[in-house]
């Protein structure tokens, strides 16, 4: 689309809020797998919605409106289904896309954070001059669980001088209490459970 505005998320249209009835049929398709990936966990399986042409536009849809009105400058996503979400919001908006990925994976200079998540640990990576000292950053991932994840990738971006204005999320497991190691005003979740 040609566009005469300095600011790229002004080149896009807006795209619509979801109401509360797509959310309900949104909700509805996620599927449980008890015992996955190990005993004792109900996982919550993003699948279906990915599969559905309307139901995966909403989904997007709901991040998209939510990034727009927060400002963002840029997206950055969490390996791996954060980037199903983040980097089709990244297209929708006209702004950049930044992957923070499992230990390992990056192949320029990297800061590294370690956690715990509600099945496991592990350490995530960003490449160093991702994001710029001041960028308003929004953080997309499929899941809000215990908040370990979405913890130090918080710490990652803020390592490097980026203002987080939003943590959002399609999903989160209100029993978990994630929000409480997250700045809890700055985060969002559409669907929860
Ligand atoms: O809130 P937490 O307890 O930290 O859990 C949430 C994280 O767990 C899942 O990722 P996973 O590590 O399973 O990676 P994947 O996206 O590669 O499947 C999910 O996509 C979140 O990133
Ligand atoms: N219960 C769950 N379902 C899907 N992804 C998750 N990540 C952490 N906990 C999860």
């Amino acid at each position: 689309m040609f566009c005469l505005s300095s600011s790229p998320i002004l080149c896009h249209k807006p795209s619509p809020m979801p109401s509360d009835s797509d959310l309900q049929i949104l909700r509805s398709a996620i599927r449980d797998v008890v015992d996955f990936p190990k005993p004792g966990i109900v996982f919550k399986d993003i699948t279906p919605v990915l599969a559905d042409a309307k139901l995966f536009r909403l989904a997007i849809d709901c991040f998209a409106e939510a990034t727009r009105a927060a400002g963002a400058e840029k997206v950055v996503g969490i390996d791996a289904r954060g980037f199903l979400f983040g980097a089709a919001v990244a297209y929708q908006l006209g702004l950049g896309f930044v992957p923070i990925r499992k230990k390992g994976k990056l192949p320029y200079k990297t800061q590294s954070a370690a956690y715990t998540l509600e099945y496991g640990e592990a350490v995530v990576e960003m490449h160093v001059d991702a994001v710029q000292p001041g960028e308003k950053v929004v953080l997309i991932d499929d899941l809000l669980a215990t908040g370990g994840t979405a913890a130090a990738a918080i710490k990652l971006i803020e390592l490097m001088g980026a203002k987080l204005v939003e943590a959002q999320f399609l999903i989160e497991l209100d029993f978990l209490q994630g929000r409480v190691n997250l700045p809890a005003d700055r985060v969002r979740a559409f669907l929860h459970f």
